[in-house]
């Protein structure tokens, strides 16, 4: 399956073509089966297209919002990838949507790895997943060099907590598994620096320096990499 890319010259256009976009796709998956689940990622690059998804009018209690990955903080720490989507996506009419956190009351991830597993394994086939990319070759919490990574991209549970060598704090991440049961997905990606790094996990295989290449190179479902130059 080859990976459609989508080029724009700004962040604003690539926002208003992916917000046409996912509407459609939302509101496709609402007629053929009632409600539509989407997965979003956190990290800077997502909140003008959460500002703008969130004015769209759609039957959004029929819309599950769910993040593919989660700092463990405390959902009001300004880390946390939960409040991120509170404040900016779960806003105007996309309040009436319906929220599943990757969050539980334990201090430590790994004695949450089961709950939130068992949460996420209770959703069915995402209708779109979207990811953002490190720099470094990660996307969701699958972070190059992390002692999990290869627990991430193997396991059948839905989910993991890994604790990246690189980046601050520890994290609760979708597995590869659960991520690529979705029917589509799509890599949200701002700057130069990107596409750089694009190209660069586009031309090889190998996953473990590039985790995102797991995505890329995946004959399951398809993805679209939608690529602002600025
Ligand atoms: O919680 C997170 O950090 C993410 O979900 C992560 O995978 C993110 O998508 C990339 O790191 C890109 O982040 P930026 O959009 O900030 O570049």
């Amino acid at each position: 399956m080859t990976v459609s890319i989508q080029r724009f010259a700004n962040d604003k256009d690539l926002v208003a073509y992916f917000n046409r976009k996912l509407r459609l796709q939302l509101e496709q998956a609402i007629a053929e089966r009632g409600h539509a689940y989407l997965v979003v990622s956190g990290g800077r690059t997502p909140i003008p297209l959460f500002k703008t998804l969130a004015k769209q009018q759609l039957a959004w209690p029929q819309v599950t919002i769910v993040l593919a990955d989660e700092r463990w903080v405390p959902p009001s720490d300004a880390a946390s990838n939960e409040k991120l989507v509170r404040e900016h996506l779960l806003q105007e009419q996309a309040a009436a949507a319906k929220f599943v956190s990757l969050l539980s009351a334990e201090e430590d991830p790994y004695e949450a790895e089961e709950e939130i597993s068992e949460r996420l394994a209770q959703l069915p086939t995402f209708d779109a997943v979207i990811l953002g990319m490190g720099e470094d070759g990660h996307t969701a919490s699958l972070f190059p060099g992390a002692e999990e990574l290869q627990c991430g991209l193997t396991t059948d549970a839905a989910a993991l907590a890994v604790t990246p060598k690189d980046a601050p704090l520890a994290r609760m991440s979708m597995s590869k598994k659960r991520l690529l049961d979705s029917r589509q997905i799509y890599f949200h990606l701002s700057g130069g620096a990107k596409a750089a790094v694009l190209d660069e996990a586009l031309a090889e295989q190998d996953v473990a320096s590039m985790p995102v290449r797991a995505f890329l190179h995946q004959q399951q479902v398809p993805v679209e990499v939608l690529l602002a130059s600025a």
